[in-house]
C-alpha cells in the first residue's frame, strides 16, 4: 500500500510533484484546514508536511494514529508540539539550509529600510506628499556603526558578511559560537547578551525561539544599546518585548525597528507598533518567501520525507539521529544485531530492571552507537510491553518514564572478538548479560548470561537452561522429534563449577506451548524459554 502524505501548507509544486513521482506515495495537498478539519483527517496519514502556518498540536499528534514524519518547509519547528511528536514516535524534520540566503537578505533589507525610512518615504509618495516626506524621513547612515548579532547560526553568519561590506562593526552572542570561529568571522565575541547590546547602534536576531531566548530583547537590555538604535527581528516573533520596544521608541531611546515576525501573527490592527511612522518596515513574515527559498525547501522536505517513507533514510530530523544511505548500509548488520539482542533480553532477562547498559567494545566506539542503542532499548521495550507503541523516537521518554535508566559506555579491554556488543539489565545488585559481534559481516549472539554460545540472531530458538549432567540433551532432542520439529543448529554452554549448563536449539517454526511444556517437564531441565526474533 502506497504511504499516504498530506501537504498542509503551500510548498513549491516541484516538491508536491516530487512525492507523487514516487510509486510508493500518494501525496495529498489540502491547505487552509481548521485545527478540526486537521484533525478530523490526520489519521490517514504516515507523512505530514508543513511550513509554519499549521500548528501540530498535541491534539493533532494524538489523532495521528500512522503518521511516522513532519515535514518542515524551512528552519523554524516551533509550531509542531516537538514533546508530543516524541511521545507519539513521529520524527521531525526541518529543512535547515534552503531558506538561509533569502532570510538573511530579507533582514539585511529590513534594517536598511529601517534606518533609510523606505516605508514611510514610499507612503509619502502615494499620498501626494513628497515634498513633506523627503522632510520627514531623514535616515541614518550604517557605515562604521556598531552592529549586535544575536545568534551566530547559518543566517545570521550571512547577515554578518553584509554587514562587513557595509563597513559595520560586529559583536555576537551565541553560547555555540567558540573565538576560533569568531576571530575567522571577524567578529568581536560577547560573553552575554548584555555585552553585545551595550554601546550597539543595531541589533539582529536569529536565534530560535526557546525558554531560554523568548524575551531576549527587554527593557534593561534595550536600555543599553546607544540612543538612536535600531532592532531588527526577522527571527521570531516573542524574541522582542514588543511593549518594551514600543516604550523604548516612544521615549526616543530606540529610534525604530525592522519586524518580519510577531508575537501574535498576524498582528491585531491596534497593535501598538504598528503606529510608529518612523524609521519602520514591518513585513508580514516574508523572511523565506522568495522563489529560490521556496524551491530549495520544497524539493528538500519533499526527497526527506519521501526516502524515509521509502527508505528508511533520516536526513536533518530534530529528534532523531541522522542517517543516510550509506550510513545505514553500513550499520545494517549491527542495528539487526541490537534489535535481536534488545528482543532476547526482554524473553530472557530480568523483570522491572532500573537500567539497560549498553557497552561497545574495540571499533564498534566508532559508529553510531547512539542509534544502535536506542534499537536495543526500542525493541527491549516493544517485546516487554506488547503494545505495539513503542519505536525509536519515543523510546528514550517510554523508558524514562518507566525508571528505566539507559547507560551506555566505551570499553577498551580487549575481548577474544574485535567488537563486542554486551547488553545488559541490572535491577539492583542482580545482573543479566548478553553479547553479540559481528563475524565477517554475519551478526551472531556470542553469551547468554556469561555462558558462550554461537547463534544465528534470525530464526525460531529453544533456548534451555538444565543440570549439567548426561542424557538431557538428548531428552530434549528426542521430545522434539518426536513433535516433528526439526533442529536446524544447536549450540552448548556450561558453567563446570556451577553445574549448569545452557542448550540454545534453533528450530524450523514456532515452538507451541504444548511442546513446551513437554520440555520444562523434562527432569533437570531448570529453564525452558520459546524464542522467535
Ligand atoms: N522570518 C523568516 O521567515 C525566517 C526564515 C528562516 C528562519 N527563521 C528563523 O531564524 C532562526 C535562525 O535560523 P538559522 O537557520 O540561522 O538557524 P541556526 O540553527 O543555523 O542558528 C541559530 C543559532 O542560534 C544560536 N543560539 C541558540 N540559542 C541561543 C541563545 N540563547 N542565545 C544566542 N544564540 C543562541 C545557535 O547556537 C545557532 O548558532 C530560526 O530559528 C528561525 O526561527 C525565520
Ligand atoms: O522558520 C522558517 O523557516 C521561517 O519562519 C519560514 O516560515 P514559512 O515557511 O512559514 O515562511
Amino acid at each position: 500500500m502506497a504511504h499516504r502524505v498530506l501537504v498542509s501548507d503551500p510548498i513549491s509544486e516541484i516538491g508536491v510533484a516530487l512525492l507523487n513521482d514516487h510509486p510508493d506515495i500518494e501525496a495529498d495537498f489540502n491547505t487552509g484546514l481548521s485545527p478540526e478539519e486537521l484533525i478530523a483527517i490526520i489519521g490517514d496519514y504516515e507523512g505530514l508536511v508543513v511550513r509554519s502556518q499549521t500548528k501540530v498540536t498535541p491534539e493533532v499528534l494524538a489523532a495521528a494514529k500512522s503518521l511516522k514524519v513532519i515535514g518542515r518547509a524551512g528552519v523554524g519547528v516551533d509550531n509542531i508540539d516537538k514533546e508530543a511528536a516524541n511521545q507519539h514516535g513521529v520524527i521531525v524534520m526541518n529543512t535547515p539550509t534552503g531558506n538561509t540566503i533569502s532570510t538573511a537578505e530579507h533582514a539585511f533589507t529590513l534594517m536598511l529600510s529601517a534606518a533609510r525610512n523606505i516605508a514611510p518615504g514610499h507612503a509619502s509618495v502615494l499620498a501626494g506628499e513628497f515634498a513633506a516626506g523627503r522632510k520627514a524621513n531623514q535616515g541614518i547612515e550604517l557605515n562604521g556603526k556598531r552592529l549586535a548579532v544575536i545568534g551566530m547560526g547559518r543566517i545570521g553568519t550571512e547577515f554578518v558578511k553584509r554587514a562587513q561590506a557595509f563597513n559595520m562593526t560586529v559583536v555576537a552572542f551565541d553560547p555555540y559560537l567558540t573565538q576560533s570561529r569568531a576571530d575567522e568571522l571577524k567578529v568581536e565575541l560577547a560573553d552575554t547578551p548584555d555585552a553585545a547590546l551595550t554601546g550597539a547602534d543595531v541589533v539582529t536576531l536569529h536565534v530560535p525561539l526557546t525558554d531560554d531566548t523568548k524575551g531576549i530583547i527587554n527593557a534593561e537590555r534595550l536600555a543599553l544599546m546607544n540612543k538612536g538604535a535600531l532592532v531588527v527581528n526577522c527571527a521570531r516573533g516573542g524574541l522582542v518585548d514588543e511593549a518594551a520596544l514600543k516604550a523604548a521608541i516612544d521615549s526616543g531611546h530606540i529610534a525604530g525597528c525592522g519586524l518580519d515576525v510577531f508575537e501574535n501573527e498576524p498582528p491585531a490592527a491596534d497593535h501598538p507598533l504598528l503606529s510608529l511612522n518612523k524609521f519602520v518596515a514591518f513585513t508580514p513574515h516574508l523572511g523565506a518567501s522568495t522563489a529560490e527559498a521556496q524551491e530549495n525547501v520544497g524539493i528538500q522536505v519533499a526527497e526527506q520525507v519521501r526516502d524515509f517513507l521509502a527508505t528508511g533514510e533520516i536526513r536533518n530530523a530534530i529528534n532523531m539521529p541522522s542517517l543516510d544511505a550509506a550510513a545505514r548500509e553500513a550499520i545494517g548488520p549491527y542495528l539487526d544485531l541490537s534489535a535481536s539482542l534488545g528482543k532476547l533480553l526482554a524473553k530472557l532477562g530480568l523483570s522491572n530492571p532500573d537500567a539497560l547498559r549498553v557497552s561497545y567494545h574495540g571499533p564498534f566506539a566508532k559508529k553510531d552507537t547512539a542509534l544502535i542503542s536506542r534499537t536495543v532499548l526500542t525493541n527491549f521495550l516493544e517485546s516487554s510491553r506488547c503494545d505495539g507503541q513503542v519505536n525509536i523516537v519515543n523510546a528514550p521518554g517510554i523508558a524514562a518514564q518507566m525508571g528505566l535508566e539507559l547507560v551506555e559506555s566505551t570499553i577498551n579491554a580487549q575481548t577474544e572478538y574485535n567488537e563486542l556488543l554486551v547488553v545488559e539489565l541490572r535491577k539492583g545488585e542482580e545482573r543479566f548479560r548478553l553479547a553479540g559481534t559481528l563475524i565477517g559481516s554475519s551478526p551472531r549472539i556470542v553469551e547468554i548470561d556469561r555462558l558462550y554460545v554461537d547463534t544465528n540472531i534470525r530464526g525460531h530458538f529453544l533456548i534451555v537452561r538444565n543440570d549439567d549432567r548426561p542424557g538431557i540433551v538428548g531428552a530434549v532432542g528426542t521430545t522434539l522429534g518426536n513433535e516433528k520439529v526439526n533442529i536446524a543448529n544447536l549450540s552448548l554452554a556450561r558453567n563446570k563449577t556451577q553445574g549448569n549448563a545452557l542448550t540454545v536449539i534453533e528450530v524450523d517454526e514456532p515452538l507451541s506451548p504444548e511442546i513446551m511444556a513437554q520440555v520444562r517437564a523434562i527432569p533437570g531441565v531448570t529453564l525452558g524459554t520459546g524464542v522467535s526474533l
